[in-house]
């Protein structure tokens, strides 16, 4: 099967060559798929190849499909009464406190069968594609229970068998301490070290673990504890780190070689600078803080200054990012993290696809690759973060194959 996308006005991909932020920009070319797989690209003087579909991309922008490196997207219910508690004068923490937030989830997601759960989950995904989202990684972390931490898994790991986004799952076990655990938390990171984390490296259920790093979650001790151990059955590390206080997250991130280290808003000079050097990578989400009604963003510009390559992700949850729309997120990113378009390009892409191991397959537009492709109703890069929140995706391409199209221009 072949495709041939012509009359690309911009084909944007990063340059690897030139190094992050740097983007090659190819004009009025041709892109010709095969099976699945980006196989050339024509440049507009040389012949049109026969194809089985052909695609007009004239006044279109065509980019890898995008890659969200950090998400929450298996739960039951959502949580707009806490937002409005938010807006009334109480924070994201002291409604944590009072047995809300993450735990509130974690009560309603026990009671809903899996069925239930995946049903909603499915169709919750499905508007990544619309996004022009190609990979997502997708986190446990609603269960907190052994048996429904393992349900949890199982449908994010049935979802990326059954539909064709790709979800790469992560164990997050301790996304909180439950209920039944608040009087001994000590016994909550013995269930999740000794029993959950064997379990899911047996089954294969995951390819990384992440732990909540935070004041009032989890410390860096009990952080360091469950993620050396997850380390030591085959699952790498992520780490939610240095969100809401200055918790020394960045630095165990350096310390044990976690792939990445996410949120880092209060992240410490010393720990940007042991991120840089170990090649932890930042995972920004810049659209939590502002959901949070917070001021203070992550310093993506001092991280990029130390030598970080910087991803961005949406973190969508019911709880702190309800937003699945990336695009928007490069705006807020732009705003706020000073970050330019190529090096946003970047952050959504290629560095998204090294944070979740898959930049050999996705991640950049070159033959050879995954044909993971997004056409952006847009003139140039640059238009993508200024003409903000709206979903500029023209058209999806998933492995080769049409999974989003846009139904009216406007
Ligand atoms: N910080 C921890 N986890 C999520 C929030 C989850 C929730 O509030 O349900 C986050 O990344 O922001
Ligand atoms: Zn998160």
């Amino acid at each position: 099967m072949r495709t041939l996308i012509k009359n690309i006005d911009h084909l944007y991909t990063p340059d690897l060559n030139r190094g992050f932020g740097q983007v090659l920009d190819l004009q009025k070319v041709h892109l010709l798929l095969e099976d699945g797989y980006i196989r050339q690209i024509i440049a507009s003087d040389q012949p049109l190849p026969e194809a089985d579909e052909i695609i007009d991309a004239s006044g279109k922008c065509l980019l890898p499909g995008f890659i969200d490196p950090h998400t929450h997207p298996v739960f039951w219910k959502t949580r707009e009464d806490e937002f409005v508690m938010r807006i009334e004068g109480k924070s994201y923490e002291e409604i944590a406190a009072a047995g809300g937030g993450i735990r509130n989830s974690v009560r309603k997601f026990r009671q809903a069968s899996k069925e239930e759960i995946k049903e909603i989950s499915r169709r919750r995904i499905a508007r990544f594609l619309e996004f022009g989202v190609t990979t997502i990684e997708a986190k446990s972390g609603y269960g907190l229970s052994t048996q429904d931490e393992i349900k949890s898994l199982e449908i994010i790991n049935e979802l990326n068998d059954e539909q064709a986004l790709d979800l790469i799952p992560t164990f997050l076990g301790a996304h909180e301490v439950p209920d039944e655990y608040q009087q001994n938390r000590a016994a909550y990171v013995e269930l999740v070290c000794k029993e959950m984390i064997p379990l899911v490296a047996e089954r294969k259920l995951a390819r990384y673990c992440d732990v909540f790093c935070e004041q009032g979650v989890f410390t860096v001790e009990e952080s360091r504890k469950i993620l050396t151990t997850a380390m030591e059955y085959g699952l790498k590390a992520r780490i939610h780190a240095d969100e809401l206080a200055a918790f020394g997250g960045a630095e165990l991130a350096a310390e044990i070689g976690a792939v990445t280290a996410d949120h880092l808003i209060l992240a410490s000079d010393e720990g940007i600078r042991a991120m840089a050097e170990r090649g932890v990578i930042p995972v920004l989400l810049p659209g939590t803080t502002f959901f949070l009604g917070k001021d203070q963003y992550a310093r993506a510009r001092t991280m990029i200054e130390a030598g970080c390559q910087v991803a961005i992700s949406t973190d969508f949850n019911p709880g702190s990012s309800t937003t699945q729309n990336l695009q928007l997120i490069w705006t807020i990113a732009a705003l706020k993290l000073k970050m330019l378009p190529g090096e946003l390009l970047w952050a959504s892409t290629w560095v998204a696809a090294r944070s979740l191991g898959i930049e050999r397959q996705a991640g950049s537009i070159e033959p050879g690759k995954q044909a993971d492709l997004v056409i952006l109703d847009i003139p140039n890069l640059n238009y993508l973060p200024y003409h903000y929140g709206l979903n500029h995706t023209y058209m999806t391409i998933k492995n080769g194959r049409v999974v989003y199209k846009r139904l009216n221009g406007y």
